[in-house]
């Protein structure tokens, strides 16, 4: 017999697995090489390093300082630089082509259109490019062998007053490439009860939205962004972990709060190497995802920011593979729990979860199964 836990992923298998992303920024997740081509061509010229590679750990490092307003300020550079919609074409056509050739088959990527209106364009300019980049994208991914559907979730920042007006344009270009709405930007001191008007109007068109939450802020964000605002999803969410009391013989007691996120199925967008940057949470092992998890909360696994985080969907599971022993089991669990928390109709998630999630981990699971009939059949036969 061999030591091997069974199912565990070995690297290449955690990127051939299907993933579903539903967090994840357009602006956040920019090629380094691509920032500096788009900044040549915009004469933008306050990029802090001009090569890719230095430019690439520039950010993670300015990303990594324990705080969330500093994480934000990194943003600065990468929306100056999608100002024009060949940009914001570029940018998506490469989101959507990275995000396949890393095994994600289905994404929800999300952006702030009022953050791209410097140079001239519209909002309805702005979303219509991204639209047709991830269309563009979808199309490269698919020449080169890889599956996946790109969904975008229009983005209202909180310290703003536009949420209302992003909110109809979310619902405006609903059956046209977006799929949803979110606010995000600093939690402290804008809760997302200033946005109420825009949460009842989706909720009155039947639309879905998810809300950054329980991020930098604790409890009372998480309940107000669910009990106030009526948000499907919630962006991190990390901090539902202390509504969670585990007590020195390992029983579990959950608040008022936290019950109702599990009895409700209410999805987490979890983003540990995001949480881990901004100080939400101390180390991969020291996660919440760990207990939430364990617990059957409906906890998804996130990139937030490719750029900022260093990170990819299969970084992030090799990194909980290795905290927490995850096996592709696990893996499927997570993916199964995306897909059918996804804001894409009922009769497709399903199909997703059928054709492609279900089949993809099947075979990876046979993979295992096959590597332990040789090495079992061929100690035997040493032994024979
Ligand atoms: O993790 C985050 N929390 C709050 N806001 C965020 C996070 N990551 C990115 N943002 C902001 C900065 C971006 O410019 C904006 C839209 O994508 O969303
Ligand atoms: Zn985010």
């Amino acid at each position: 017999m061999t030591s091997e836990t069974p199912n565990t992923p070995t690297a290449d298998q955690i990127r051939r697995a299907p993933k579903v992303l539903l967090h994840d920024h357009l602006d956040g997740g920019l090629r380094p090489g691509t920032i500096i081509d788009l900044a040549r061509d915009a004469g933008y010229d306050a990029l802090p390093e001009t090569d890719a590679d230095k430019l690439g750990i520039w950010f993670r490092e300015a990303a990594d300082s324990g705080s969330l307003e500093r994480y934000l300020e990194t943003f600065a550079h990468t929306c100056a630089v999608m100002q024009t919609r060949d940009a914001l074409f570029r940018v998506a056509a490469e989101c959507a082509e990275d995000l396949a050739e890393d095994g994600v088959v289905y994404a929800e990527i999300r952006y702030a259109p009022e953050q791209h209106l410097e140079q001239g364009l519209t909002l309805e300019e702005v979303v219509e490019a991204v639209t047709d980049g991830f269309r563009e994208g979808e199309r490269r991914a698919k020449a080169n062998g890889h599956r996946i559907r790109v969904g975008a979730l229009l983005t209202a920042m909180r310290h703003a007053a536009r949420a209302l007006e992003i909110a109809e344009l979310a619902n405006r270009y609903r059956d046209n490439g977006v799929v949803g709405f979110d606010i995000a930007g600093a939690e402290a001191g804008f809760p997302p009860t200033r946005h109420l008007d825009a949460f009842e109007y989706l909720k009155r068109e039947n639309n879905h939205f998810t809300i950054h939450a329980g991020e930098a802020f604790g409890l009372p964000s998480i309940w107000q962004a669910l009990q106030w605002c009526g948000a499907d999803r919630l962006g991190h969410g990390v901090r539902i972990i202390d509504d969670i009391e585990v007590a020195a013989d390992g029983s579990v007691k959950l608040g008022r709060l936290a019950a109702y996120v599990r009895d409700k199925r209410i999805p987490l967008e979890m983003c540990p190497t995001s949480n881990l940057q901004t100080g939400a949470a101390d180390s991969y092992a020291a996660h919440p995802i760990g207990l939430l998890r364990k617990l059957h909360f409906r906890t998804t696994v996130n990139t937030d920011n490719r750029l900022m985080s260093g990170t990819s969907m299969s970084r992030e599971f090799e990194h909980l593979v290795e905290a927490f022993g995850y096996t592709l089991d696990d893996m499927q669990w997570f993916t199964v729990n995306a897909m059918k928390s996804a804001f894409i109709p009922f009769d497709e998630r399903l199909a997703m979860i059928n054709d492609v999630i279900k089949p993809g981990y099947a075979e990876l699971k046979s993979e295992w199964l096959f590597r332990q009939t040789v090495t079992t059949s061929g100690s035997s036969s040493a032994r024979g």
